[in-house]
């Protein structure tokens, strides 16, 4: 006779990401404090504050290129290295791509630069590999009509498409955007979105975006945050940091919530959206 088994085991979901009380200060000026945040593997996380609030330099700190002033900021429970890793990939809103490659040369060096990151180069069968590696990854992004063009042939969404496409052939689990998508047109953003939404699912990846549109932020995050200063001095407006004053579940947030947090912002960040609704 079969017995069921009634005491379930509690599953311990390793985090991916935790910021331990963390700041961050240039000279005297208080980025952010007091940012204590748990992120588990899977997630996608919106970032949204007003501009300046510190929300580029949380995602510099997770890529290892800025180093937290005080506080520990782990990933797998150990100190992030301070360098970026083949496990931590960006996209900047500014296209960053080598002008004198081709599409596809592009996405072979960027997984050349994993490689041996002294040159970039790869011979033989490692180039082949990489060669077919990144022609697949260009056709999951919708490049493959294009992979003998040059960057200046290509639209600011198609660029996109390229710069993610090189974010992703190093396979990270962890995709950090930079307002990727703030330079494009709403239609070509629509389209972006489906696209980064596709590639978290399919790779399982753990994304962290900032963005001035609000409304993007609840569409396309799983987790939304608010960078905000909870405390001011008029005399020394440097004198605090931004934490993080929001922390929503998203899929269930109320509408409340959305107009309560635009409202927030709206004074301060004149670019974000200020309509509702979901988009595709
Ligand atoms: N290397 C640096 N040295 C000194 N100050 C810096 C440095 N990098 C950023 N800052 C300052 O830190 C603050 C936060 O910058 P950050 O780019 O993180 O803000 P942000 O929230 O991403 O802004 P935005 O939404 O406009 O992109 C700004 O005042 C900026 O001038």
């Amino acid at each position: 006779m079969s017995q069921t088994n009634t005491e379930s085991t509690p599953v311990i979901q390793e985090s991916i990401i935790q910021a331990k009380n963390i700041g961050k200060q240039y000279g005297n000026d208080v980025i952010l404090e007091r940012v204590s945040v748990t992120v588990q593997e899977g997630e996608f996380i919106t970032l949204v504050g007003a501009s300046g609030c510190g929300k580029s330099t949380f995602l510099k700190m997770i890529l290892g290129i800025e180093d937290p002033s005080s506080g520990d900021l782990l990933l797998d429970g150990k100190a992030i290295p301070n360098e970026p890793g083949p496990d931590r990939g960006i996209v900047f809103q500014q296209y960053s791509v080598f002008p004198h490659m081709t599409v596809l040369e592009n996405v072979i060096a960027a997984k050349g630069f994993q490689k041996s990151s002294l040159t970039g180069y790869l011979f033989g069968k490692e180039k082949q590999q990489a060669k077919q590696e990144a022609t697949e990854m260009l056709e999951k992004v919708g490049l493959s009509h294009a992979l003998g063009r040059y960057p200046d042939e290509l639209s600011g969404g198609m660029k996109q498409r390229l710069a993610i496409a090189q974010a992703l052939i190093c396979k990270p689990r962890i995709l950090l955007l930079d307002e990727p998508f703030g330079a494009l047109d709403p239609g070509i953003r629509a389209d972006m979105h489906a696209l980064v939404l596709d590639l978290w699912r399919e790779h399982k990846l753990t994304v962290f975006m900032v963005t001035h549109d609000l409304k993007e932020g609840f569409y396309l995050g799983s987790r939304l945050w608010v960078f905000d200063k909870v405390r001011h001095d008029p005399q020394a407006p440097n004198a605090y940091g931004a934490s993080i004053t929001y922390d929503l579940p998203l899929g269930h947030a109320p509408k409340e919530l959305y107009e309560e947090i635009d409202d927030r912002l709206r004074p301060v960040d004149k670019n974000t959206s200020l309509s509702t609704g979901s988009e595709g």
